[in-house]
């Protein structure tokens, strides 16, 4: 479907502009704009008694300019704005789409053709729109994040561009820890259509948690959360938008036009005692069968206990590295080799897997479950972690297809790493669970032997980026519905790491919650990452003789 010529003129020479095969093209004997109709930000008509003017707002890639900035808008000569489908579809490798800029231009069309130029514009919006416009935009807006980009990429990249959508964001800027949290607390859900968040993980989880935490939980996380990247990791950002580059006008772009899909949130239950000082950002306290009081929170990207958990937030000193902090704080790990001490205990459930084939095929097909309603919000169905399991469970065994029990079972063998998640890529280096599936009722949980050697870490996650790290030897993967972590006193500095943020080093349980989080995506899947590929009989032979 397209939309019919319009003739009018740009900077004095006679113009056409149309949409073809989902292409905006306007063209002069020198302008040419050929743009995907996705990247139309807005388009309004401009009268007066001598004349009308359609103003068209674009996102365009910077480096198809023939001129500079200047060549658009009232004093413009010359411009080329062309990305063709193909590149636009193969966005996450395409280094032009990775600098897509605001790019105005002007057609001005005869006055006896305003009736013409309104309809065209009507219908122009409604190709770059095929769904209601989400206009009532909600930032909450980390000035600090990323280093202190925060505040400049809110100024110069999130809000012009918001207001050149026709958008007149409200705009939230965060003063200190736990300011996001009250904030979204507190704020009437049915006055917007969309949250973005610029910043990291950090003020994403503070969001997710006062959306979980709100009497309203299952309404309020309708409230679409978009992650604007502006932090070290953005695993949340990265799942969707792929791994090539942090791109704040495409985040920008999905808030205002992305499709919107359910993402299952984890639980997580911690014994309140741990929790003294008072933590502002997790009010949720339940009961145990045997009254302890533990605290009751959500993890929307990961969970991560020895050296993951190290890496995270055993290297803030070296952060103006930005997300290279990853890479080095990995490599120092790896030769440190520490074990975790620790007791692993997981309940597989129906949803959970240890075959990894069986995995890829459920994340190719899996149907999204259906979401909480207010009343089970908070359930737990494996119970909190003040609650009595086994005290010898079963051991887990990873060596064949293992029944989908409901009963706790142990990992058995020591560790240096656990790491869970619901979402395929944690950093730009690391897709750490390839066969995540946004709402398949499992947990994915990547394990870490502590018997591999220093080196075959190091080794293990030179490919982390393709996610095929999973395939190691000394890389247990699977998925379980619930799983707990008893870390055992042992001297040295330790962290516990939930969505990149530091709670306390202390026992916690994890399972798949009621609740969903509603994220927004420019394509029809809802992730933007590969899902892994079977290994071919040549890279078996070679892990094989990577392992003699
Ligand atoms: N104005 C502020 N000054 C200092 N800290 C803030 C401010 N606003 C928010 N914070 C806190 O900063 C922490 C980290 O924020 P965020 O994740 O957005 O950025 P980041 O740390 O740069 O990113 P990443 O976690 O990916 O490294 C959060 O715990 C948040 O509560």
């Amino acid at each position: 479907m397209g939309l019919p010529e319009l003739e009018g003129r740009v900077h004095g020479a006679r113009a056409t502009a149309c949409v073809r095969d989902a292409q905006l093209v306007v063209r002069t004997n020198t302008d040419l704009v050929d743009l995907p109709v996705e990247l139309v930000l807005h388009a309004a008509l401009e009268t007066t008694p001598e004349a009308s003017r359609i103003r068209l707002h674009l996102l365009a890639p910077a480096s198809s300019r023939t001129h500079p900035r200047a060549c658009l808008g009232a004093s413009a000569q010359h411009a080329k704005l062309v990305l063709p489908r193909a590149r636009w579809r193969q966005r996450d490798t395409d280094d032009a789409v990775a600098r897509l800029e605001h790019a105005t231009l002007a057609l001005d069309v005869p006055p006896a053709e305003t009736p013409a130029a309104r309809a065209w514009v009507d219908q122009l919006l409604a190709h770059a729109y095929p769904e209601a416009a989400r206009k009532r935009v909600l930032v909450i807006a980390n000035p600090v994040g990323g280093q202190g980009k925060g505040k400049h990429v809110l100024d110069r990249i999130v809000a012009p561009l918001l207001r050149a959508a026709d958008c007149a964001p409200t705009v939230f800027e965060t003063r200190g820890r736990a300011d996001a949290f009250r904030y979204v607390s507190e704020m009437r859900i049915a006055d917007f259509d969309v949250l973005l968040c610029v910043g990291g993980d950090g003020t994403v989880h503070e969001v997710v948690n006062a959306l979980a935490a709100r009497a309203d939980a299952a309404d309020a996380l309708r409230l679409p959360v978009v992650p604007v990247p502006c932090g070290s990791g953005n695993g949340m950002y990265l799942s969707l938008h792929g791994p090539r580059s942090f791109n704040v006008p495409l985040a920008c772009l999905s808030a205002l036009k992305g499709r919107a899909h359910a993402q299952e949130l984890c639980v997580l239950t911690q014994e309140a005692v741990h929790f003294a000082d008072g933590h502002p950002i997790y009010p949720i306290v339940g009961h145990g069968r045997d009254g302890r009081a533990y605290v009751q929170y959500y993890s929307f990207l990961s969970q991560a206990i020895g050296l993951m958990a190290d890496i995270d937030l055993g290297t803030e000193r070296y952060r103006f590295l930005g997300d290279l902090r990853f890479s080095l704080g990995y490599v120092l790990g790896a030769l440190r080799n520490r074990r975790c001490k620790a007791d692993i205990d997981v309940v597989l459930g129906t949803h959970g897997s240890t075959d990894l084939a069986q995995m890829r095929e459920r994340a190719l097909r899996e149907a999204p479950r259906a979401a909480a309603t207010t009343d089970a919000a908070h359930r737990l169905r494996h119970g909190a972690v003040v609650d009595a399991i086994d005290a010898q469970p079963a051991p887990l065994d990873f060596g064949a297809r293992a029944a989908p029990t409901g009963r706790w079972l142990r990992v058995s063998e020591d560790i240096s790493t656990l790491y869970g998640g619901k979402m395929p890529f944690v950093a730009r280096s690391l897709m750490a669970f390839p066969y995540a599936s946004p709402a398949d009722g499992a947990l994915d949980i990547m394990v870490q032997t502590h018997a591999s050697s220093a080196v075959e870490k190091l080794v293990s996650v030179l490919h982390g980026e393709h996610g095929d790290h999973i395939l190691d030897s000394s890389i247990r993967y699977f998925k379980a519905e619930a799983y707990r972590v008893t870390p055992h006193a042992s001297p040295g500095q330790h962290y516990l790491s939930i969505d990149g943020e530091m709670v306390p080093h202390a026992p916690f349980q994890v399972e798949v919650s009621p609740l969903q989080l509603t994220l927004l995506s420019l394509d029809d899947d809802e992730w933007r990452a590969p899902i892994l590929q079977p290994p071919t009989a040549r890279e078996h032979a070679r892990r094989a003789a990577a392992r003699a």
